[in-house]
C-alpha cells in the first residue's frame, strides 16, 4: 500500500513472544498484559536507547480487549487490566515521541478468544482512529477460510476510510494454503504480511538451532515488507550464537524488527546486538530490496542483499549445530564477483573488523561458530577508488 508508511521495515517492539496471554494481573502483576507494560517498556525504550536506535512502535497483541463490546458496539479494553483505556495509552506513548501498534483479528474471535471483528470492520477501524493507533496487526483465526481475503481487504478499506495513516500489518498469508503465497492483492492491500505461521516462530527457534526457513519469502520492498515474525532476541530460547543468526538474517530479509523479549530486564550482549547500528543500516537500508539465500554448500548457507551505492550484505551462516568454529573462504561468497578490481571488506558479525581492501583472489577465511553467523558488507572499488582506501 503506498500511502507512505513502512518506507522501511517497521522497528519497534512487540508483547507476543515473551508475554504470550499473560492476564493474571493478581498473581503476576509486572509482566501481565496490562497497561503498565507498555508504559514501562516505552519508558525504557526512551531511556535505554531503543529509540534513538530507530525502534518506534509499541504493540499490544492479543489478550488486551474486554470479552464484551460497548453499549455502541465498540471494542474496550479489559477495564481492569487498562483503566485508563487505548487513547490514554496511545497519549502516554505519543508523549515519547513513540507509536502505539493494537491487535485485532478478521474473524469472529481473535485466536485467544476475545472479541474479533468479524462484521465490525468500520467500528473497530474507526475505534482505533479515534484512539489515536498507528499501527494495526490483524490477525486470521475464527474466519471462514474462503472469506479470508474479502474480510482483509474490507479493514483495509475501513482503515483508508477514517483518514487516518495507520500501518496495517496482516497476517494475512499465514493462513493462505499453502503458506507464503503473497498474492498481487495481497501487496495491494497490505503494509507488513506476516507470511510465516505462529508455529514457524517456534519453528524458527528450532530451525535457527537447527537450520533457517529456506523458502524463498515473496519480493517485498516500500510499503510492503515480508514478516518472519518477532525478533526473540534477549529471550531464553536461542544461544548467542543463535541471537546473532536471526539479528542478521532479519536484517538480511529486510524483515521488520520488532522485539519480542522484556527490555526491563535484557543482558547488556543481546542490548548490543538489537543495537547495533551497522546491522540496523542494513534492515532499513533506502534501497529497500530484500536478500535472499544465494548459496547452500558443505553445511554453509549464505545469504546476500544488495544495497545502496552497489553495496552488498553477505550472512554467512553455519547450520551445523555440533563441533567447533568453521572456516570458510571469503570469495566462495556468490556475490564476491563484485569484488574485482577491488572491494572493501567489513566484518560486522560475531565482531567488528575492517577487513580493508581486497580482490578477486582474497584467501580470507571467516570464522563460523555452530549455528552462527558472519555478517559482512563488501564496497567495490574501481581502480581509481583504490587510492582513498591505501
Ligand atoms: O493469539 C495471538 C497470537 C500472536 O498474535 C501470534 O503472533 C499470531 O501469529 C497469532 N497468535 C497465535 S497464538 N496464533 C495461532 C497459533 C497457532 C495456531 F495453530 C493458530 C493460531
Amino acid at each position: 500500500l503506498d500511502n507512505g508508511l513502512a518506507l522501511t521495515p517497521t522497528m519497534g517492539w512487540l508483547h507476543w513472544e515473551r508475554f504470550m496471554c499473560n492476564i493474571n494481573c493478581d498473581k503476576d502483576p509486572d509482566n501481565c498484559i496490562s497497561e503498565k507494560l507498555y508504559m514501562q517498556m516505552a519508558d525504557v525504550m526512551v531511556k535505554e536507547g531503543w529509540k534513538d536506535a530507530g525502534y518506534e512502535y509499541v504493540c499490544i497483541d492479543d489478550c488486551w480487549p474486554s470479552h464484551d463490546r460497548d453499549a455502541k458496539g465498540r471494542l474496550q479494553a479489559d477495564p481492569r487490566r487498562f483503566p485508563g483505556g487505548i487513547k490514554k495509552l496511545a497519549d502516554y506513548v505519543h508523549s515519547k515521541g513513540l507509536k502505539l501498534g493494537i491487535y485485532g483479528d478478521v474473524g469472529k474471535n481473535t485466536c485467544a478468544g476475545y472479541p474479533g471483528s468479524l462484521g465490525y470492520y468500520e467500528v473497530d477501524a474507526q475505534t482505533f482512529a479515534d484512539w489515536g493507533v498507528d499501527l494495526l496487526k490483524f490477525d486470521g483465526c475464527y474466519m471462514n477460510w474462503t472469506l479470508l481475503g474479502e474480510g482483509y481487504v474490507n479493514m483495509s478499506k475501513a482503515l483508508n476510510k477514517t483518514g487516518k495513516s495507520i500501518l496495517y500489518s496482516c497476517e494475512w498469508p499465514l493462513y493462505e494454503w499453502p503458506y507464503q503465497k503473497v498474492s498481487d492483492e495481497h501487496k495491494e492491500y497490505l503494509f507488513r504480511y506476516n507470511s510465516l505461521p505462529d508455529e514457524t516462530i517456534r519453528l524458527m527457534l528450532c530451525y535457527i538451532k537447527e537450520h533457517f526457513c529456506t523458502s524463498s519469502f515473496p519480493v517485498a520492498g516500500p510499503g510492503g515488507w515480508n514478516d518472519p515474525d518477532m525478533l526473540v532476541i534477549g529471550n531464553f530460547g536461542l544461544s548467542h550464537d543463535q541471537q546473532e543468526s536471526q539479528m542478521a538474517l532479519w536484517a538480511i530479509m529486510a524483515a521488520p524488527l520488532l522485539m519480542s523479549n522484556d527490555l526491563r530486564n535484557i543482558c547488556p550482549r543481546s542490548k548490543k546486538l538489537l543495537q547495533n547500528k551497522l546491522i540496523i543500516d542494513i534492515s532499513q537500508d533506502s534501497l529497500g530490496k530484500q536478500g535472499s539465500l544465494t548459496g547452500k554448500f558443505d553445511s554453509f548457507e549464505i545469504w546476500e542483499r544488495p544495497l545502496s551505492e552497489k553495496r552488498l550484505a553477505a550472512a554467512v551462516l553455519n547450520k551445523q549445530e555440533i563441533g567447533g568454529p568453521r572456516g570458510f573462504v571469503i570469495r566462495a561468497i556468490p556475490g564476491w564477483k563484485m569484488c574485482d578490481p577491488k572491494c572493501n571488506v567489513t566484518q560486522i558479525l560475531p565482531e567488528y573488523k575492517e577487513m580493508g581492501v581486497q580482490t578477486p583472489k582474497s584467501n580470507i577465511v571467516l570464522s563460523v561458530n555452530p549455528s552462527g553467523t558472519a555478517l559482512l558488507t563488501i564496497t567495490p572499488l574501481s581502480s581509481d577508488f583504490t587510492e582513498m582506501y591505501k
